[in-house]
């Protein structure tokens, strides 16, 4: 493809992402890719990078294109952001304007508005001090007072480390190989990556290299995981021959990093209420080679739940939650998330935790985790649960996992950040169940 024609790819990218407000940017972009299978590999990525940049500077970007008040949001359309977009990555305005040539695959040429928008940007950088905190930081303006409280002094580096591309990391499957032969298999195959510093099973892949397409990802010898939600199966910690539940476990990513710990042997129990994304995991499993998983559709007025308290040595509870940890991978959710959701959120995710603590058995162990920085979704929501469930207590330091690096297991909580550790945003806290009497 011409550089122009992926331009006019990515304004079209945009497009759909703009026509369907409530669905995730990348499930749109699969979508998208999926009915033009005569895109290939390269402009693929072109494309996205260019619609990801823009995704993750659109309140800087509005900011700039609304500083003349004559226009409205209506008049910021998916070119004229991109075109945007590339002055503020360097492009001269005349080398803009040649792309916008009106040629056969690329996009119209810019009318006369359009280029006294775009004069009006010369000479600008894209981040501005007269911008307000919210805007220069791309979170929504009511996010202002959960954010003081959770990272006080730390707010502006722990946004801006969230405004970043995010890392691709790989779990190798150690029921397949070990993380040396993956490395040596990965370098045969052409791609380059480092071990992860904190997860014992991580690679972490330079730059975004198609590893989907690799003989030792078809062959279930890595999973594409962050190396934050590999940290989480480390502190669940399940040896082989438990019972195990994994009560959120949607399409599997941390089930299949439970398994390999188990060794394939014992039993899991994979639940959700999302038929679409456990139907997800069967082809994950059988690629990983792991069979000690039955999988459970949770549906209203269910009496599974209710006939199997007290069964399980472990429950990971791994929460539907803001997914503000996410915002590098997925910017768009930025755009979406409403106070609204975070107090549904709250409620559901304490409605869970309260169901999930009567499945474990006396002595056994809850895990709950999040993709959240917010504490109300975090830290608080496990307070006021250990408030409500006096045969809950934190995990004392003894008993916690071995798998995890030092610096995380002095707590039976931790947060991982963007700017803190390099991985996704994640918060686990590991509590135990009395002991019968
Ligand atoms: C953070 S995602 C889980 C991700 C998954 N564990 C993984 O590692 O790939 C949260 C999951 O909770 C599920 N969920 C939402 N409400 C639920 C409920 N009431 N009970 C059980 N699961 C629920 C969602 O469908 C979603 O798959």
């Amino acid at each position: 493809m011409t550089p122009a024609a992926r331009l006019s790819g990515a304004i079209d990218l945009l497009c759909a992402i703009q026509n369907a407000p409530h669905r995730p940017a990348d499930a749109v972009a699969n979508n998208f890719f999926r009915e033009r299978r005569y895109i290939g590999g390269g402009d693929r990525r072109a494309i996205s990078t260019l619609a990801w940049d823009v995704l993750r500077a659109w309140r800087r970007l509005h900011w700039h294109l609304r500083a003349d008040l004559r226009y409205r949001d209506e008049d910021i359309s998916p070119r004229l952001l991109c075109a945007a977009m590339l002055h503020f990555v360097g492009q001269p305005l005349s080398s803009i304007q040649a792309l916008f040539n009106g040629e056969r695959y690329a996009p119209a040429p810019l009318s006369d508005r359009e280029m006294v928008m775009l004069e009006a940007l010369e000479g600008q950088e894209i981040s501005s001090e007269k911008q307000s905190l919210p805007v220069r930081l791309e979170y929504p303006d009511w996010l202002q007072p959960y954010l003081e409280e959770d990272f006080g002094d730390r707010l502006e580096e722990e946004m801006r480390a969230l405004m970043g591309a995010p890392s691709l990391d790989l779990r190798v499957n150690l029921l397949k190989a070990t993380r040396e032969e993956a490395l040596r298999r990965l370098k045969r195959e052409g791609f380059h990556g480092e071990p992860t510093a904190l997860s014992p099973w991580g690679i972490r892949l330079e730059g975004r290299q198609p590893v989907t397409a690799a003989a030792l990802f078809r062959e279930g010898i890595v999973e594409i995981q962050d190396e934050g939600s590999q940290l989480i199966a480390a502190a669940v910690d399940a040896g082989p021959g438990q019972r195990l539940l994994d009560y959120c476990a949607g399409a599997a990513g941390k089930t299949l990093a439970l398994a390999m710990t188990m060794e394939n042997k014992g039993q899991i129990v994979a639940c959700d209420v999302s038929r679409v994304r456990l139907d997800g995991a069967t082809k994950r499993l059988r690629r990983a080679g792991v069979h000690n998983v039955t999988r459970h559709l949770l549906s209203e007025g269910d009496k599974w739940a209710k006939r199997r308290e007290g069964q399980f040595d472990t429950v990971l509870v791994d929460a539907p939650c803001s997914g503000t940890g996410t915002w590098r991978r997925n910017p768009d959710a930025r755009l979406r998330l409403t106070e609204e959701d975070i107090k549904e959120l709250c409620v559901k995710q304490a409605a869970i935790l309260d169901i999930a603590a009567r499945l474990v058995r006396p002595g056994g162990k809850l895990v709950y985790a999040t993709c959240s920085l917010l504490g109300v979704e975090n830290q608080k929501q496990i307070e006021a649960f250990l408030k409500r469930q006096e045969k809950y207590s934190l995990l004392p330091a003894e008993k916690r996992s071995a798998l995890l690096p030092e610096a995380l297991r002095n707590e039976a909580l931790f947060s991982l950040t963007p700017h803190g550790f390099g991985t996704d945003g994640f918060f686990v806290a590991t509590m135990e169940k009395a002991a019968a009497v």
